[in-house]
């Protein structure tokens, strides 16, 4: 099992001297190779969980496993990548993407090796000299999944990483992260609050309930291309599985 929570809750400690329960007894498992979204209202916890899955954070009770391994301590086995890209201006793409590598130690022409690798993989050859500022929104995007997949972590977490970028852009990125992350066989969790997004790119997503965050339902996308969500987008059946997780978070009486 790629990741699994198992009866986990995480209250924080006010400086108020109150408490908080942002999530409470999460149970659910992530198989190897499986790319799962989590959707939910805003503050039901789904950056709190993707924080323990990192060991940035421990749960307050319950436990949680990656790889098997109880996480107790921040996992360099996991890679994160969050909606804004974090490349260093002053670095070039490859130096960027060599970034994590230096921090574990990897020799110097295996780090070459490797950053070039995955930005191949991530469709920026010939962009490895460039310096962020120097381009687009999406491509630096894709520079950031590149680094994210170098150090070849057992599981990436993508908090948002979509939603800064126009319609467009967005549409193509999800297509390119699709079939790389597909390609690469590496295990996802998505923290999405587009429902169209978390049901075109994913095998099963996750509907957690407000505030404290429970997995209120689980539901699988039976739908083939998981590759090419452009292609998934297309499908009538879309609508309907984001009608149910619509239904499932209340947004129609809400916005009533
Ligand atoms: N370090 C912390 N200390 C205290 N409270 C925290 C801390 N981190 C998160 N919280 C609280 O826990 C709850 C869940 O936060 P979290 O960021 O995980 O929710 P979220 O679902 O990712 O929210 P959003 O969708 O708005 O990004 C919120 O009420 C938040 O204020």
């Amino acid at each position: 099992m790629a990741l699994e929570f198992d009866h986990v809750t995480k209250t924080f400690a006010l400086p108020s001297g109150q408490e908080l329960t942002a999530v409470s007894d999460i149970n659910f498992k992530v198989e190897k190779g499986e790319f799962v979204s989590v959707v939910g209202p805003s503050g039901c916890g789904k950056s709190t969980i993707l924080s323990m899955t990192a060991g940035l954070y421990q749960p307050t009770s319950g436990i949680v496993r990656v790889s098997g391994e109880v996480v107790t301590k921040p996992n360099p086995h996991v890679g994160f990548m969050l909606q804004k890209d974090l490349l260093l201006p002053w670095r070039t793409i490859v130096k960027n993407v060599e970034f994590g590598l230096e921090s574990r130690g990897v020799s110097k022409s295996e780090r070459r090796d490797r950053a070039m690798a995955e930005l191949e993989r991530c469709h920026l050859k010939g962009f490895e000299n460039h310096y962020p500022y120097q381009l687009s929104g999406g491509m630096r995007q894709r520079a950031a999944l590149a680094r994210t997949l170098a150090i070849d972590p057992d599981i990436i977490l993508l908090d948002e990483p979509f939603s800064a970028l126009d319609a467009q852009t967005k549409l193509l990125i999800q297509d390119s992260f699709a079939e790389t992350i597909k390609e690469a066989g590496i295990t996802t969790l998505l923290i999405t609050h587009d429902l169209a997004e978390s049901v075109i790119m994913s095998d099963r997503v996750l509907v957690l309930s407000e505030r404290p965050g429970t997995v209120q339902r689980e539901i699988e996308i039976g739908l083939p291309n998981r590759e090419h969500p452009l292609a998934r987008r297309q499908m009538t059946e879309i609508h309907d599985y984001a009608n149910e997780i619509f239904t499932l978070l209340k947004l129609d009486r809400r916005a009533a």
